[in-house]
Order: C-alpha cells, then structure tokens, then sequence
C-alpha cells in the first residue's frame, strides 16, 4: 500500500461530497459503501456497519484499528454522514458537484460540516500506516465512526449508539469531534456545545371584525409575548455586542417562523383578525446556564396562562451529564487529554486558539459529554470563512490537506499516550 497521493486525497473528499446525504432523503448507503471501500484500502482497519432503528435505515459505519493495549481506553474520531439541504439556485455551483475551482476552492454542501473531517481521518491513518516500517500500531484502539441524523438531533444515531452494547464494549475514553472553521491562522478547540430547545408559543383569543380596535386578540396576545422575548433577546446580545461574552456563551432566542391569520386560495382574509396565533423559537442554552430560569420565563412572562397563551417546549438532547453536572469537557491541565491534544497540534507547526470555546450549535459530542466521556471539538480549517450551513459552502484543497498532517501527529499521539 502506498499514502495517497495530493490529488488522490481530493478526489476521496469530492467523491463522498458528490453523495447527496441532505435531508430530508440522505443517501446513506452509498456513503457508506465509499467509506467501506476506502477504509479496506487501509491494514488492519476493520469496517462494521451498526443498525440502531428497526427498518436499518439509518446505518452507522464503524472502523476500529486495535490498540496494542486493549486494557486502555480507546479514542473515538467522530463524524456525521449527513448534511443540511441546500437550496441549489442560491449556489454559484450544483452543491453536490463538489465543484474544483482553478484557485482550490471545493465547492459543495458538507465540505466544512463536516465531510471534511470523516476524509481527512482517514487520510490520516493511511499516512500513518503507510509511513511506519511494519504498519501504524497503536497503543491505544482507534475507533473511527461515521454516523447519521447529527443535523436533525442525532436521536437516531449517536444518541442510540452510546446507549448501545457495541458502545459500551468500545471502552472509549476520549472522543474528537466536529468544530467548526476559523478564519485566522489558529485552530479552534470546543468544549461544550449549547443545548437546544424548541419552543413554541400559541396564542388564543378573540376573534372580530379586521376593523375594530378590541382587547385579547390572538395576535395581539401573541405580540405582547414576542416583544418580551425580543427584549430579553437584546438582553443577552447587548452583553456580546459590549464585549462581556462571546456569542456562544449567552442564550439565544431566535423567532423561526409565524404561523397566524386566515387563508384562502386568494391568499390571507385581510379583514379578519384570527382567534390562534403561534410562534417558534430556536432557543440555546451554555452548559453554565439555568434552564430552570429560562423555564420560568417562558411560563410566565413569554406564554402566560393569563394572556391566553400556551407553550410547548422539546429539549433536543441532554442539558446534564450522567452526574447532574454541566455537559463540557475541562480545557485546561486538569484534562490529560487537553495537554495531549494541544501538544500534537503544536508538534505539527500549527498554532492553537489560547482560549477553547463553547460551540454556538449544537453536536452530537453533547451525547457523549452526558456518559461523562471527555470530547473535543476541532476541524482543522484555518484562515477559512465560517460557512456551515450557508451557500456556496466551500474548503479550499490545500487546507484541507494540512489538516490531515494536523491529524496525523494527533492520531499518533492520542493514541500512544498511556497517562490516563
Ligand atoms: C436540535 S439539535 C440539531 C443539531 C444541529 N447541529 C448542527 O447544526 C443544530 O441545530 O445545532
Ligand atoms: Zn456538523
Ligand atoms: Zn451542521
């Protein structure tokens, strides 16, 4: 076997971003096909397909390499199979064309979020084998995993696979994970995510002529609480706009859609007010929040019984870990594996961000944070614009193979490392 080739490392990355994995339809076996296919190009890596819903429609690709060590914890290199759909005719280029500019720039939905990384672990572990005399062996088992439905939640994939035997008998000790691009030299290290709620106010109330001025109308009972969530959102923002707090370290509450008014097939009856109004919200918390006040708020000031609203809140995942403690992981000395992993990124001429941050979105990792297990996380993109989750997504070629060489010495080291 010999370590692919610069052009041979893009066409893996652009093959597997021409397979269209966007919901709502994710193609999620031919991914895993090409991800199977790759992985029996590389010794010693064995590749398992995990099924945690009944119709196994939702597959999991799991590759282990075994450790020479297995009464050590193993590292688990996590990735998502799907994507975000993308609304094609905003695009500069088809998103699943994987389009290869002449200045480097891959163009295609998932590039950042986060293919890139499930490539790029591979690549990684090639290079390794391919490098040492007698094959890549590490100390540690190195279990790389490639899972479903991360975008809609991940309760599907990850959140069924760490409550599973299979998980359990991995033993995992540390986890990477998805981050997210930084557009300055420095890598980015995350160690938490925010936990999403999804809230939903509704309003009733009277209904009438579109021409009277009258109290306890839907829509008016829906503003009232529109405009108390809206101060309370200037509130938080203010303190990111003065500097007290990054982005990521406040609660954010954000509308998502409006659902009110009379249709007909001539559109909306303007000259009548509704009796039901109702909102959505997209609300994030930092693990050091207290969701019990957010809680509160919400019963009381954004959806009170009094003003006739009513309230539904679906927690997407867990705000706790297994010990009611918040969900992140210590970036700092007291981790073994912060010091393992930082030092790899130095031992590879890469500079890391002096500060590891909350992650504005959400990850999987929080599913793993909640069995108490340490993760991380990092997608090596430096001096690259942030563009999850936006049109014309894009990495450029040669960052991308940087972050392999990232990996590599990461990979090595995690996986040598017999402290903890
Ligand atoms: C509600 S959990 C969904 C997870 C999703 N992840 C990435 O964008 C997110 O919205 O952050
Ligand atoms: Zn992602
Ligand atoms: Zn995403």
């Amino acid at each position: 076997m010999k370590k692919s080739s610069f052009q041979e490392s893009i066409n893996h990355l652009r093959a597997y971003l021409q397979i269209n994995t966007a919901h709502p339809h994710p193609d999620y076996s031919s991914a895993i096909s090409l991800l199977t296919n790759f992985a029996s190009s590389v010794p010693n890596l064995k590749a398992q397909t995990l099924h945690f819903t009944p119709n196994k429609t939702k597959p999991l690709l799991l590759l282990t390499l075994p450790g020479s060590n297995s009464s050590l914890t193993s590292i688990l290199l996590n990735s998502h199979i799907d994507s975000v759909p993308a609304e094609t005719s905003k695009w500069s280029h088809p998103p699943f064309s994987a389009h290869y500019a002449p200045d480097g720039k891959i163009f295609a939905r998932g590039a950042q979020d986060d293919k890139c990384i499930g490539i790029q672990y591979l690549e990684a572990i090639k290079n390794l084998a391919t490098n040492q005399e007698h094959g890549f062996k590490p100390v540690r088992t190195v279990h790389v995993s490639f899972v479903p439905d991360e975008e809609v939640g991940g309760f599907d994939g990850m959140a069924k696979f760490v409550e599973s035997n299979e998980f359990k008998e991995l033993n995992v000790g540390f986890v990477l994970d998805e981050g997210q691009a930084s557009p300055v030299e420095e890598y980015r290290v995350f160690y938490a995510d925010r936990s999403p709620w999804h809230v939903v106010i509704k309003a009733v109330g009277e209904p009438g002529h579109g021409a009277r001025m009258y109290d306890n109308s839907a829509l008016e009972n829906l503003m009232k609480s529109v405009e108390m969530i809206s101060k309370f959102r200037e509130s938080q923002f203010d303190m990111v706009k003065a500097g007290l707090a990054a982005n990521s370290e406040v609660i954010s509450v954000n509308p998502v859609y409006l659902k009110a008014g009379i249709a007909s097939t001539e559109g909306f009856v303007m000259n009548m007010q509704p009796s039901e109004a109702e909102a959505g919200f997209d609300v994030r918390m930092p693990p050091t929040a207290d969701p019990e006040l957010v809680r509160r708020k919400i019963s009381q000031e954004w959806a009170p019984a009094w003003r006739n609203m009513s309230y539904q809140i679906t927690e997407k995942g867990p705000l706790r870990d297994y010990m009611g403690k918040p969900l992140l992981t210590h970036p700092d000395e007291s981790n073994p594996w912060w010091s393992v992993l930082k030092q790899a990124i130095e031992a590879a001429g890469e500079k890391l961000n002096a500060k590891a941050e909350i992650l504005g979105s959400t990850t999987d990792a929080r599913f793993m944070r909640q069995m108490g297990i340490p993760a991380f996380g990092f997608s090596p993109m430096k001096n690259t614009p942030i563009l999850l989750h936006d049109h014309d997504e894009f990495l450029v070629d040669t960052v991308f193979m940087e972050g392999i060489k990232v990996y590599e010495s990461i990979i090595k080291s995690l996986s040598s490392y017999i402290g903890a």
